[in-house]
């Protein structure tokens, strides 16, 4: 069997603009919206300059009163104001709306990832692209359309250019080496600075707290003067990496300005050698000044954002890696009974580049009979088991059900067909009835409920709840003990109703009323179906039709309880412990 192993991937900047297009594209009507009114917006910001030169030349050319000129002038301000103020409204919608949609489709995916990629990935890498990463995006779309906006000013300035003249628009493009040259120099010194700052001032807020924490012991051999001279150390450092912070950024915004001065003046000299010889207009010269000025704050805007939407899309591109991963589908092939084979065959496992922690285990489990696996803690019994429910690969060795490799199920039949009660059983807020039902493969009536909740010998204490069937559970809810959580983590199997069932509870105490409960449900439950019990007590082990005993990932002995007794090896031993 080969294995392999799923990762979580990150998205390309192609597949993120995708997933983000895909979202856009789910609000038509917003984006109409918010694209409209931005472009409405940046055009009418780039009309007003350009009717500021005909103004010069109507003017200029001595004619009658340029009324006309004027009032579009004035429309062209007005709309501009009003334009723009429509385009933030819109974009702050259209941002909420994308950053609800990403959300929930990202929680949405992130619970359907199968098991083996969250076993190989690790719960904190999910969570934080969950969290944190979602979250830095979600903040980040206010500036990133600020920033689209600004780009649609910046186009729409040069086209305006264009339709002046061509040199004054080549004039323009003057400022981008300068611009160039100083975000190169500037993005990788400020970030090495603001790094520098936030760990200096991690430091500054450590020797605080320390000294807070510890003032007793600060009195008491007098440190006070100590603590202040390393307080007033570790801020002299922080103010001054914060100081060259500054300078490096005044630095920026001066060669910023400096652009700005060569780009105005680069467009006012050729502006005037075209005035001279007759090309253009005083008044296109003029537009296209005032245009350039006008593009200060845009282009400004582009640039200092320019770290934002770089770690904006660094944050997108790990979320959207998520929404990359196939979402489950449902199970493509029935069971062909109540209950299915389960072979194992040569299957060998190690945890990573960890040790080998199963060596070649061989087992059957006929359709419709129950295995328990014994062993001492570590001897291989969960990782065997998780194997079987496929939460991830074995490194070597075949698994089938029903004579299919494990692999070769598709990930929907995987989970109609195997039905795990692991030992995190968790209980979600919400009613009883939900929290039983919300496994099932359709809606359940109450009396069907009631059937899974008989089976699993939890019916009449769930009667006799105040609410019934209806009572609030889950954290600060009505309280649950152990084994009635385990009980019904059994009824949803009731409901669901697997052919291959695993076992690998442990909750319940040997010899409590609690164990003999859970004891008699699980029977009930796994009766007719094929099941693999992870025998925590030895009575559970007993109740099943055979035995495997596990000692350093190997098989060391298989037999029905009494053919074990007899031999008197391992499970003797262990039964002779366990009965004592
Ligand atoms: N996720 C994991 N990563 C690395 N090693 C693991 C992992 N899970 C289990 N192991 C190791 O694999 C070996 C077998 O563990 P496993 O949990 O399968 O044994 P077990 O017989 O079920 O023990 P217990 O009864 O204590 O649960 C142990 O050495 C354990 O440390």
């Amino acid at each position: 069997m080969t294995t392999s192993i799923p990762t979580l991937p990150i998205a390309t900047a192609r597949e993120s603009f995708a997933v983000l297009g895909e979202t856009v594209r789910a609000h038509p009507g917003a984006a109409r919206l918010a694209f409209g009114w931005t472009g409405l917006g940046a055009a009418a910001t780039v009309a007003v300059p350009l009717v500021l030169g005909r103004l010069v030349d109507a003017v200029r050319g001595g004619g009658a009163y340029p009324y006309g000129l004027i009032v579009v002038l004035a429309a062209a301000v007005l709309a501009g104001a009003v334009c723009t103020a429509l385009a933030l409204r819109g974009n702050e919608r259209l941002g909420s709306l994308i950053a609800a949609d990403l959300r929930e489709r990202v929680v949405e995916r992130t619970l359907g990832l199968p098991p083996a990629l969250l076993e190989n990935v690790g719960g904190g890498e999910v969570s934080s692209r969950v969290t944190e990463d979602l979250e830095d995006f979600v903040a980040a779309v206010p500036v990133v359309a600020q920033v689209l906006s600004a780009g649609v000013t910046v186009v729409l300035s040069a086209v305006g250019f264009l339709a002046l003249d061509w040199r004054l628009a080549l004039a323009f493009v003057v400022v981008f080496p300068i611009y160039g040259f100083s975000l190169r120099a500037y993005l990788p010194r400020a970030a090495r600075l603001y790094a520098t700052e936030r760990g200096l001032a991690a430091e500054r807020g450590r020797v605080m707290l320390e000294s807070l924490h510890g003032r007793s012991t600060v009195h008491a051999y007098g440190m006070a003067a100590l603590q202040t001279r390393r307080l007033a150390a570790a801020s002299q450092d922080n103010l001054t990496v914060a100081l060259r912070a500054a300078r490096s950024y005044l630095w920026f915004s001066k060669s910023m300005n400096a652009a700005e001065a060569a780009g105005l003046s680069a467009v006012l000299l050729t502006g005037w050698w075209l005035v001279r010889t007759d090309v253009v207009t005083v008044g296109a010269v003029t537009a296209a000044a005032l245009l350039f000025h006008r593009l200060f704050s845009p282009l400004g805007e582009l640039l200092l954002s320019f770290d934002d939407v770089q770690r904006a899309q660094a944050s997108l591109a790990r979320t959207a890696g998520v929404l990359l991963v196939a979402p489950p589908a449902p199970g493509i092939r029935a069971a062909p009974g109540r209950s299915v084979a389960v072979a194992v065959s040569g299957v060998r496992h190690a945890y990573g580049e960890g040790p080998v922690v199963l060596q070649g285990i061989d087992l059957d489990v006929p359709a419709g009979t129950s295995l328990a696996l014994v062993g001492g803690s570590g001897a291989g019994k969960t990782t065997l088991a998780n194997l079987v429910a496929g939460t991830f690969p074995a490194t070597a060795g075949t698994l089938t059900l029903d004579g299919t490799g494990i692999q070769d199920l598709d990930a929907g039949t995987l989970r109609d067909w195997v039905g795990v009660v692991s030992q995190e059983t968790y209980v979600f807020t919400g009613t009883l009835r939900d929290d039983v039902t919300f496994a099932a493969k359709g809606p359940c009536g109450d009396d069907q409920i009631f059937a899974a909740l008989r089976a699993v010998r939890a019916d009449t204490w769930v009667k006799a709840l105040p609410s019934g069937l209806d009572t609030l559970v889950g954290p600060g809810e009505h309280p649950l003990t152990a084994a009635q959580i385990q009980q019904l983590a059994l009824a949803r199997l009731a409901l669901r109703d697997p052919p291959v069932i695993i076992l690998d509870e442990a909750t319940a105490e040997a010899g409590s009323a609690g164990a003999r409960d859970l004891e008699e449900a699980a029977s009930a439950l796994i009766a007719g179906r094929t099941a693999i019990v992870v025998a925590h007590r030895l009575t559970q082990a007993r109740a099943c039709d055979a035995i495997a005993v596990l000692t350093d990932g190997r098989i060391a002995e298989t037999g029905t309880h009494d053919e074990l007794l007899a031999r008197g090896g391992h499970y003797a031993t262990l039964w002779a412990a366990w009965s004592r």
